[in-house]
């Protein structure tokens, strides 16, 4: 990158979707995300949206803020998400400032841009966090991005990294939490451990309109395994929330699939998400776990999630180096 200001900090900027910091903002949260219409298009158009995001927002927090409470109170991810920013701006250089712009919470893109600004940041790679491309995700945090940098740091030159998931470091950072999940078994049960990759699911819509997103996560799963060495494995999709066609198969499904075969045990490896979050430390360790002992699988694990973990950290660092070296 041409450094037209010397001196001046880069930022390193960290995109992800937020989560709660509280019980009193569970239902707030739910709210931003149901009324965005690039993840979810509720029924009877554009103009009723955001009613309708009120009323299920209202009704769903019943229910989840229940998981929250059980998990700690809030989401952890943000927590992560800084810890992944400042390991990845320290690896780069004093030059850069670690930043994180968060979808429906805070803090919000128009709160970093604003910070960047009185900061005298002038130049930033943007980084989401989803490594597997979707409109529903990336695609809504990068134009939140791009209009939070209009109205709040129009200066600010910036470049976007929008998928990574055939970045050797992340594949070979996510190799290593699968040989960590496979120690949690003990040694003679090893070579029976079955492999259950975990995606978070999308409706099935986004795939047929030509996201890339099951072609990205089912590429970072084999790049998985080649580092892993011989092993059988299957994919599943988690986490659907509403009354659409969802991709398939479901994760329940194939444990219930697992079972049926008598498996003894399954390591269950979530490759969407780069931290630890309500899904993986209730949906997962709760709920999926409960489900697979009662279908008879005694032994269910789930891999540790990538987190601050120091070779993915150094996989994202050179990651953007490159993307440096292409700008400059
Ligand atoms: C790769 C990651 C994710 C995809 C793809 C994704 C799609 C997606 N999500 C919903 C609905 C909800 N998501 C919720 C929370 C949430 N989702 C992700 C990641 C992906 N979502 C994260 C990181 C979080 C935050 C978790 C936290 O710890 O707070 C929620 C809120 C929680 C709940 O009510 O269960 C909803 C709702 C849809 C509809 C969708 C695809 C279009
Ligand atoms: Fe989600
Ligand atoms: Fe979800």
């Amino acid at each position: 990158m041409k450094d037209e200001n010397p001196g001046s900090p880069i930022g390193i900027v960290l995109l992800n979707m937020g989560g709660p910091d509280s019980l009193e903002a569970v239902k707030p949260f739910l709210y931003n995300l149901f009324a965005d219409r690039d993840l979810i298009q509720l029924p009877l158009g554009a103009l009723l949206q955001k009613p309708f995001a009120r009323l299920i927002s209202h009704f769903r927090a019943k229910k989840v803020v229940e998981n929250y409470r059980a998990i700690g109170g809030k989401t952890p991810l943000l927590h992560w998400t800084q810890r992944q920013a400042e390991g990845i701006a320290a690896r780069l250089g004093a030059t850069y400032r670690p930043y994180v712009a968060m979808r429906y919470w805070h803090p919000r893109a128009d709160e970093t841009l604003a910070q960047m600004a009185a900061d005298g940041v002038q130049r930033a790679v943007v980084l989401s966090m989803y490594p597997h491309y979707t409109g529903a995700t990336t695609g809504s945090s990068v134009k939140d991005f791009q209009r939070a940098a209009a109205a709040k740091h129009p200066a600010l030159k910036y470049r976007v990294i929008e998928q990574w998931y055939d970045w050797p470091g992340y594949l070979d950072a996510l190799a290593q939490c699968v040989r960590a999940g496979l120690e949690k078994f003990s040694e003679d049960l090893r070579p029976q451990v079955q492999i259950l990759f975990s995606a978070h699911a999308l409706p099935q819509k986004f795939i047929d309109r030509g996201d890339p997103y099951l072609e990205h996560v089912l590429d970072t799963a084999r790049g998985v395994m080649k580092r892993i060495g011989n092993r059988s494995w299957r994919m599943g999709f988690q986490s659907r929330s509403g009354p659409v066609k969802w991709m398939e198969p479901d994760t329940v499904e194939v444990i219930d699939q697992l079972a049926a075969e008598g498996r003894p045990a399954v390591l269950l490896v979530p490759i969407s998400f780069v931290s630890d979050h309500i899904e993986t430390l209730h949906e997962i360790d709760i709920e999926y776990r409960e489900h697979a002992r009662a279908q008879g699988i005694v032994h269910f694990e789930r891999s540790p999630s990538l987190n601050e973990q120091p070779e993915f950290l150094a996989g994202m660092a050179d990651l953007v180096s490159n993307e440096l070296e292409n700008w400059r």
